[in-house]
């Protein structure tokens, strides 16, 4: 468990803090634009005193009831395939494996405490890892939505801290401005990226539906997953 971000801690220059990123969502199926929200996201904190040692896709459990879902054992299947060639991003199964929904501040608790758990048990005397959500922003929009986020655990869930990365035509600046977000502000790093993806799972599941290429929208890997097992078909 957390191989990749045990490694890279060893190199971590004393003084500096040591920072994972978690990007939560369906991942039905992983694509290119999921991966490079973690580059992004990594560029953007490895400049602020932070060193990313990892990023973990944590694909959210079956009874989260999403429609479209794939089985949980096919989404980390394929998730673990879309991170087999990175040396930094890894897939933490936790949440996935929950026999109920997990909220996303939750899912950041358990990561935080099992990963300094087994980050204690090798470093002496380590920092304490932190953690920033990723997410795009329509996750962000969302949370302005009534009723879709527990309102009671948005403190916890800011206390991690957010990055997010714009999405389609989301107005981020009125969003961090919205009542149920402004609060938080301080805790929300908007990064303005220029290039865009207007790609999502739900455009994979659609050209897949229709029976058109999916080529050069998520690794290969995963795209021969798909084909395999015909999914989304
Ligand atoms: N094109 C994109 N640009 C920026 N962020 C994205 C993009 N696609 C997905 N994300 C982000 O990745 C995270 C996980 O999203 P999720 O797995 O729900 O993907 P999705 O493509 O939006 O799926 P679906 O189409 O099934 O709703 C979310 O924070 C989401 O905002
Ligand atoms: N209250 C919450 O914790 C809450 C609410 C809505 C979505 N989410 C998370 O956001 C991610 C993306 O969800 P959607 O695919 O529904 O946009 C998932 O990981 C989901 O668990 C969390």
């Amino acid at each position: 468990m957390f191989q990749k971000i045990l490694r890279n801690l060893a190199d971590v220059p004393s003084g500096i803090i040591p920072l994972v990123l978690v990007e939560c969502g369906s991942f039905s199926p992983p694509h290119f634009a999921h991966l490079r929200n973690l580059e992004v996201a990594r560029k953007v904190i490895d400049e602020q005193h932070f060193c990313v040692v990892g990023g973990l896709i944590s694909p959210v459990g079956s009874a989260y009831k999403k429609p479209n879902l794939a089985s949980t054992e096919d989404r980390l299947a394929m998730c673990h395939l879309a991170v087999e060639s990175s040396d930094w991003i890894d897939v933490d199964d936790w949440e996935a494996s929950q026999p109920t929904y997990t909220r996303t501040a939750n899912v950041l608790d358990s990561i935080s405490n099992r990963l300094n758990t087994a980050a204690q048990a090798l470093v002496p005397k380590p920092e304490r890892i932190q953690l920033r959500l990723v997410c795009g922003a329509d996750l962000l929009e969302s949370m302005t939505r009534p009723g879709v986020w527990d309102l009671s655990l948005l403190a916890k869930l800011f206390s991690f801290g957010m990055i997010c990365i714009n999405r389609d035509a989301v107005n981020t600046q009125a969003m961090v401005a919205h009542e149920i977000l402004a609060p938080h502000r301080e805790h929300i790093q908007l990064v303005p990226e220029e290039f865009s993806w207007h790609l999502s799972s739900s455009f994979i599941r659609q050209e897949l539906h229709a029976g058109r290429s999916i080529k050069y929208l998520a690794p290969d890997s995963v795209l021969q997953y798909i084909a395999e097992r015909r999914l989304f078909a």
